[in-house]
């Protein structure tokens, strides 16, 4: 589903790398996590994928679609959530949803249905007729979900989505994530909170530096049979 091959970036002058030789795959009906200390460079990576940065070498494939090749085609394969989402804020949630299932195309029925279901799991319907600026920090991050959802994305990217959100509107995103993957597409998300992704996550990738430092199922982190380390303690081994 995403294949990432020698994603390298730097920002500016400085002399470090934010992204440093990054080479991973994330398959199909994958629920993969992203986690590394602050400043790891998780959101760069993030946001190169998303193609609102570009990288300096290496190369992105989502679903066969190369980012830099054919921006509008692989723009079709993904939704991206960032952790502090931008809306508009002078019109309804009801209108930016219109406005997402206009941009993807999405068929009246389906966006119909989509919407309507997703206000409901997240508990938004009494709110979609009243303009963005009126709704809490929780209630933006929820219309923006149910936005990047509306085309029922192939790949699902998330910065940090949990943040912010209530614990009923945590569980719910967990639980459309797994159907989402059970759809056979995938999702990708970056988080701090390290006992979810331990929970969720098919495979983890660990990033410290720019570079990766583990990758693969909790099993095949941990090192192999008999250990039965937390993500946590692992992740403090390996960043210290
Ligand atoms: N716009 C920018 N200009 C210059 N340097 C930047 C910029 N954005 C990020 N960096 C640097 O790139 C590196 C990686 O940052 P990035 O935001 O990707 O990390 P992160 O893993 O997402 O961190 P966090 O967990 O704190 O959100 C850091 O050294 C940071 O200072």
């Amino acid at each position: 589903m995403l294949t990432i091959e020698n994603l390298s970036k730097t920002y500016g002058n400085k002399s470090q790398k934010a992204v440093d030789d990054l080479c991973f795959t994330v398959r199909d009906g994958e629920i993969f996590g992203f986690v590394g200390p602050n400043g790891a460079g998780k959101t760069t990576t993030i946001k190169m994928i998303a193609s609102l940065l570009s990288p300096d070498t290496g190369r992105i494939i989502i679903d066969g679609v190369d980012n830099q090749q054919d921006l509008m085609a692989a723009k079709e394969k993904f939704s991206y959530v960032p952790d502090n989402p931008e809306l508009f804020e002078k019109i309804r949630g009801n209108e930016y949803l219109r406005f997402m299932a206009d941009v993807y195309r999405v068929p009246d029925g389906e966006f119909k249905e989509r919407a309507s279901r997703y206000l409901d799991i997240f508990d938004l319907k009494g709110d979609v007729a009243a303009p963005i600026a009126a709704y809490s920090h929780g209630m933006k991050q929820k219309i923006a979900l149910i936005g990047a959802l509306i085309h029922n994305p192939r790949l699902f990217i998330l910065d940090e989505p949990m943040v912010g959100l209530d614990p009923k509107s945590s569980f719910e995103l967990k639980k459309i994530m797994a159907e989402l993957c059970a759809q056979g597409h995938s999702v990708f998300f970056s988080t701090h909170v390290l006992d979810v992704a331990e929970k969720i996550c098919d495979r983890i990738a660990i990033i410290n530096h720019g570079r990766l430092i583990a990758l693969g199922t909790m099993d095949e982190i941990r090192g192999g049979a008999g250990k039965d380390e937390s993500l946590e303690e692992i992740f403090l081994e390996l960043t210290e």
